[in-house]
Order: C-alpha cells, then sequence, then structure tokens
C-alpha cells in the first residue's frame, strides 16, 4: 500500500487527486515555478539537440550531393559529354538520348552517331532487368564513341548541368519503366520514371535555352480495352488496362502541357511491342528463347473462349527508322528561357507492322528457329494488365514521317536467335547473364 502511495505521487495532476508533501502555498509555488523553469530547460536542450541533429542531416545529404556531383562532374566528365556531342555532318543534330543503355535507347544511339549526328547517352542503370545487358550495350556505344551519362532523369540540377555543356537541339527520350505487368508488384517505379521524371525531363529542357525538340516514347498500351481496329491515332485512350498504360497516356497529357504552356516541340511515338537483337530479357519472346533452351516449360497466355493473344510485333530497325525521321521532321520549339513565344508542333504517331501474330505463333517461330520443342503451359490471360490483341493503323507515321516497316516476325526472330546465341551461348542458355 505504501508502494502504491509513493507512486501516486508521479501520476499526472488530475484535479481533486494530486496529493503532494508540499503542504501549501510558497513551497507548492516555489516547486511549480522550479518545475516549470526546468522542464522548460529541458526542452529547450531537446530543441538544440534536434536542430543540431537536423543540421548535421542536411549536411550529410549535401555532402552526398556533392559526392554524387564530383562522379557526375568535373572537367573530365565536361570533355566526355562534349566529346561525345560532337556533330559530324551539315546541319546535324546533337542529341541527348535518355534511356540509351536501354533497348531502343541503344539502337538509335548508335543510328543517330554513324550517320554524324552528336549523341549523349543518360541512363541510371536500374535493376529492373540484367544490369549486365545494359552495361554491354553501353560498352557497345562506348566505343562508338558515345558516352553515357550515369544518372536519374528526376536529377534535375544534373539535367541542368548536361544543358549547360551541350546545347542539345533534340532529346530522344526513351528512359521509362517499361513492362506491361510488372506494374502490379511495383507501381512506385512507373511514378516514379514515367510521370515524375518526365517531368523533371520537361521542365530542364522548358528552361534550357536554346530548347530542344523532344521526341519521347509512349506506347501501344494506351489503346487499353479498344476494340476498333486497327489502332488509329484518334481512337479513343482513355480505358488504360494497367498502371503502365495510365503512366504512358499520362505523358502524353503532360507533354501536350509543356507545349502549350512553353511552347516545346513534342512528338510521342506509340511503339508496338518492338524486339530484336540486344532485347529486353522481361519481354515475352525473349524469356521464352531462354526457357525452350534450358527446357524449362513456358507460360502462354491465351484470352477469353480460348481466343489466342496477338501483338502487332516490331522490329527494332523499323522502330529506328521511325526514330529518326521523327527527329528529322521535327520542329523546333519556340519557347526559350521558359517562356513560349508561339505556336509549337504537336504529334503523337503509331509506331508498329500492321500484320498481328498470335504468340502460339510466335513460340512456333521460336521452335524452328532454335530446333527445340517448347514445353507450352497454356492457361487462361490473368488479370494483370494485359490486353487481348494490338494493332497498328499507320497511315499517319506512313504521311508524315515515310515510315514503313519492312521486316515480318520471322525474319525479325531469326535475326533476334542469331544475335542471342552469339551473346550467350548455345549451350542450352545455361550461360545466360
Ligand atoms: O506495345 C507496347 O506498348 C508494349 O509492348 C510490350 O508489352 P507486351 O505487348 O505485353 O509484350 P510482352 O510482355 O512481350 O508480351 C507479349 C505477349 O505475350 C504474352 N505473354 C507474356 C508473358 C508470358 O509469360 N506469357 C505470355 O503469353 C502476353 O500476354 C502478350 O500477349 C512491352 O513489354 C511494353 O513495355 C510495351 O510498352
Amino acid at each position: 500500500m505504501a508502494l502504491k502511495a509513493e507512486e501516486e505521487q508521479f501520476l499526472p495532476s488530475t484535479p481533486g487527486k494530486f496529493k503532494d508533501k508540499w503542504s501549501s502555498g510558497k513551497n507548492r509555488q516555489f516547486y511549480r515555478c522550479f518545475a516549470s523553469t526546468s522542464t522548460m530547460f529541458l526542452w529547450a536542450l531537446f530543441l538544440v539537440a534536434l536542430t543540431a541533429a537536423y543540421l548535421s542531416f542536411q549536411s550529410f545529404v549535401d555532402s552526398g550531393n556533392k559526392f554524387f556531383s564530383a562522379a557526375c562532374g568535373g572537367a573530365h566528365w565536361e570533355k566526355q559529354i562534349r566529346s561525345s556531342a560532337q556533330i559530324h555532318r551539315h546541319n546535324g543534330f546533337a542529341v541527348l538520348v535518355t534511356g540509351a543503355a536501354g533497348f531502343v535507347g541503344s539502337h538509335v544511339s548508335l543510328a543517330l552517331k554513324k550517320r554524324g549526328d552528336g549523341v549523349v547517352g543518360l541512363d541510371n542503370f536500374n535493376n529492373y532487368y540484367d544490369v549486365s545487358l545494359k552495361k554491354a550495350r553501353k560498352s557497345l556505344l562506348n566505343n562508338h564513341n558515345i558516352f553515357i551519362v550515369e544518372g536519374d532523369i528526376n536529377d534535375g540540377r544534373m539535367l541542368a548541368k548536361l544543358f549547360e555543356i551541350v546545347h542539345f537541339s533534340h532529346v530522344m527520350h526513351l528512359a521509362a519503366q517499361a513492362g506491361v505487368r510488372y506494374a502490379m508488384e511495383n507501381p512506385q517505379s512507373y511514378v516514379h520514371s514515367n510521370i515524375a521524371g518526365l517531368v523533371s525531363l520537361l521542365e530542364a529542357c522548358k528552361t534550357a535555352d536554346p530548347q530542344p525538340a523532344i521526341v519521347w516514347a509512349s506506347s501501344s498500351s494506351v489503346y487499353g480495352l479498344n476494340d476498333k481496329v486497327p489502332f488509329s491515332e484518334s481512337d479513343q485512350t482513355d480505358r488504360p488496362a494497367s498502371l503502365y498504360a495510365a503512366t504512358k497516356k499520362a505523358g502524353e497529357e503532360i507533354t501536350h502541357t509543356y507545349n502549350h504552356i512553353y511552347g516545346l516541340s513534342i512528338t510521342g511515338l506509340r511503339f508496338f511491342t518492338v524486339y530484336g537483337p540486344w532485347g529486353r530479357p522481361d519481354m515475352a519472346y525473349f524469356s521464352f528463347t531462354r526457357n525452350i533452351l534450358q527446357g524449362k516449360p513456358i507460360t502462354v497466355y491465351r484470352g477469353k473462349n480460348r481466343v489466342d493473344l496477338a501483338r502487332d510485333f516490331t522490329y527494332i530497325d523499323d522502330i529506328v527508322r521511325g526514330c529518326v525521321a521523327s527527329l528529322d521532321t521535327s520542329k523546333k520549339s519556340t519557347g526559350s528561357g521558359g517562356k513560349k513565344r508561339g505556336p509549337a508542333q504537336y504529334r503523337i504517331f503509331n509506331l508498329g507492322n500492321t500484320s498481328p501474330v498470335t504468340v502460339p505463333q510466335m513460340v512456333g517461330i521460336l521452335e524452328k528457329q532454335l530446333r527445340v520443342k517448347a514445353k507450352k503451359n497454356v492457361i487462361e490471360m490473368p488479370g494483370n494488365g494485359d490486353v487481348p490483341f494490338t494493332h497498328a493503323n499507320i497511315s499517319s507515321a506512313r504521311r508524315e514521317l515515310g515510315y514503313k516497316p519492312t521486316t515480318d516476325l520471322q525474319t525479325g526472330l531469326k535475326k533476334f536467335v542469331k544475335w542471342y546465341l552469339s551473346y550467350y551461348g548455345y549451350n542450352n542458355g545455361q550461360s545466360v547473364k
């Protein structure tokens, strides 16, 4: 009981319950005054400690940034960028290619460099898929004197620095979080790259003086649940089936805003299931090849009522020609220093093949090329963001860009398999990096 009484001394002073040994009057006043002074002192001490902790955290973050700038900056770094951006043809371009270590980015960079344009790459080398493949593409580009800056499009300071070093005439924006089904696993990465990263890049472009013209990768997935075939640019695109598609569609709206307010010249390209050598290991034709060679089963999705899924598979060289033609036909941005001077060009094109092939047919072609029978596990398409088919109407790109795809799936996959075997080796794919 005595203990209980003692405990009660330290209980909060609920009116009427507080029992104190400080009888009354002056003593109690003194105690209260002392108590409040020491409480204030403790609070002040706490605040000082908090401020100190905050300041040291800030300086840690700053030093991190400084470290990043130091790793990315410096005279040698700038020299590499300038040299990579050098133009070797009359009226050539200086192009910043984002996502340059990616599938489409590496191919476009090489094509531009080969014809004499200046090319600077930018890539964050994230681990969405095998980083060693991205590094191998980087080496390939390095061998052609293309320098790739390791950085994220969300890093506004780094982008500003790049535009300070080089007056880019064009930006080929291909950096993105790709993949339709992965959006269910990691939704934030789509917002980070395809929304926040896009805005960060557009901010840099809008502020740059001169402003570059921008060509960027949208996606056939924006057609979503559209069932009017073939898909035309004027069709409705307000029923995306995946978060990936939704971020690409949002990108189209966002780029329109920057075109409207700041006079940025913008061309959006809706790519249709691009495939080929140096491709993306997360895509079906690539992972199927690996599994078939390793004797592992592949999962083939099938639509409702046993209808096969189909894609307008488009070969990389055709896509590269579409990208380069988009750069060639881009008009200049009209703004400068963040101010619009007049209306600017805004375009959206489908870049597809116009001849959809079913997924089982695609598997059949691979089996023939690899001379191995696939172990197929056919299941109904899960509700994971997939759409049953895609089919591009390319009349607009044909008219405006002279775009004319020339590679059918059989020919394109033959080239892919040839590359795959030379890169990974036959060896049943066991040596896959
Ligand atoms: O056209 C586009 O815009 C999109 O094309 C591809 O997306 P997708 O067409 O889904 O390409 P794959 O992932 O290679 O799938 C091709 C087909 O194979 C099917 N599939 C995929 C994976 C699998 O395990 N099994 C399977 O049957 C899919 O349902 C689909 O019909 C790319 O992955 C996207 O980044 C791109 O934006």
